[in-house]
């Protein structure tokens, strides 16, 4: 196959991101993803696309996705300007992915990272929240659960390249997985669901007792506490800091060691470590949806959701 030069590349990716998508097969759709074959583009990159409805309106792009098949292991990037904020749609796509990957015999692990500058993600979108409907707030709630589910508890190997803020939603994905890297700078990182005013569920609280233990949970919980690289490699809440230009290296690095352990040895491990907890959430699916509409839904919540969207919204100094 012909060699793409790099003007061409970024041309094709370019035309990727500004794909109109057909309306009515939107929710298949949302699984198209960019596909490189190889990121030294010594392959030509595939772009996956719905071209039954070229009058459709425009969808972007939520994830970019690069497999190495002959590796066994995939990068999968957050691509939803400007934070990565979870709302369904992304959600449903992000779980859409999930599946892909858990069917898949050739990949054994994924590098989970984000394709925009100084944001892994910037957690729940809070218009999901704030003003809440009880039909959209179910789909979303379990949506979000559904994500947390497969990705706590699945037996492939889970990566996070934290290149940038993760706060909240953001730092539950990162948590769900094996080993984290982040990137050095003035990122923050953690649970900070009670500067919003509202209590981090409990399997948010159990996914961060698992990763940094009971005390410092106890304490980062209540306080809200956003850490910096440092401050969270010290707590164990990251396994490495590492410079930007190096990221992804390391965790390929990482996804070569985890790759090379005896599959069923490691994946009934994992399973052994995490099945209580993901148990805990399955059993009460339906009574944690119900507290989430019932708790968003009060007064005092809704004011604090809003206070917290207006100081979002002021001018940065
Ligand atoms: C029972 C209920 C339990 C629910 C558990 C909740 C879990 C959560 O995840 S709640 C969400 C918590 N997230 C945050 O607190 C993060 C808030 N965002 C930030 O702190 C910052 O945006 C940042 C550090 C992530 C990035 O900073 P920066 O690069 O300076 O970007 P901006 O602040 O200018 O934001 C750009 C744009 O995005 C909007 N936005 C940011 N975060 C969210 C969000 N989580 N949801 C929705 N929208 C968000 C922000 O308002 C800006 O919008 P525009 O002004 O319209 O550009």
């Amino acid at each position: 196959m012909a060699r793409p030069n790099l003007k061409s590349l970024l041309r094709l990716s370019q035309f990727a991101v500004n794909l109109n998508l057909n309306k009515t097969t939107q929710l298949t759709n949302l699984s198209k993803s960019l596909i490189t074959q190889n990121r030294n583009f010594s392959t030509s990159k595939i772009i996956r696309q719905d071209t039954s409805n070229n009058n459709a309106p425009a969808t972007k792009i939520n994830f970019y996705v690069e497999e190495y098949k002959d590796k066994g292991y995939m990068v999968l990037k957050f691509n939803k300007a400007p934070v990565n904020s979870l709302n369904l749609e992304f959600l449903t796509e992000l779980n859409i992915q999930l599946d892909k990957i858990e069917q898949s015999k050739d990949i054994k692990g994924v590098i989970l990272t984000s394709h925009l500058p100084n944001i892994f993600s910037a957690g729940l979108d809070i218009l999901e929240m704030y003003q809440i409907k009880q039909e959209r707030g179910t789909q979303f709630w379990t949506a979000l659960q559904e994500t947390w589910i497969k990705l706590y508890g699945s037996n492939k190997i889970f990566i996070a390249a934290i290149n940038g803020h993760s706060p909240a939603g953001g730092c539950l994905l990162a948590m769900s997985c094996d080993y984290r890297i982040m990137t050095k700078g003035p990122y923050k990182i953690g649970l900070n669901e009670t500067l919003l005013g509202i209590k981090a569920p409990f399997w948010f609280r159990d996914t961060m007792i698992n990763t940094i233990g009971y005390r410092e949970t106890e304490k980062a919980l209540q306080l809200g506490k956003l850490y910096s690289p440092e401050e969270a490699l010290a707590v164990n809440l990251v396994d490495e800091i590492v410079d930007a230009n190096v990221l992804i290296q390391k965790a390929e690095e990482q996804m070569v060691k985890w790759c090379s352990i005896p599959t069923v040895a490691r994946e009934l491990t994992k399973s052994s470590m995490r099945r209580d907890t993901v148990s805990k959430l399955i059993a009460q699916r339906e009574s944690d949806t119900q507290s989430f509409i019932e708790f968003t839904q009060r007064d005092s919540i809704q004011k604090s959701l809003k206070g917290y969207l207006e100081a979002m919204k002021k001018p940065k100094k």
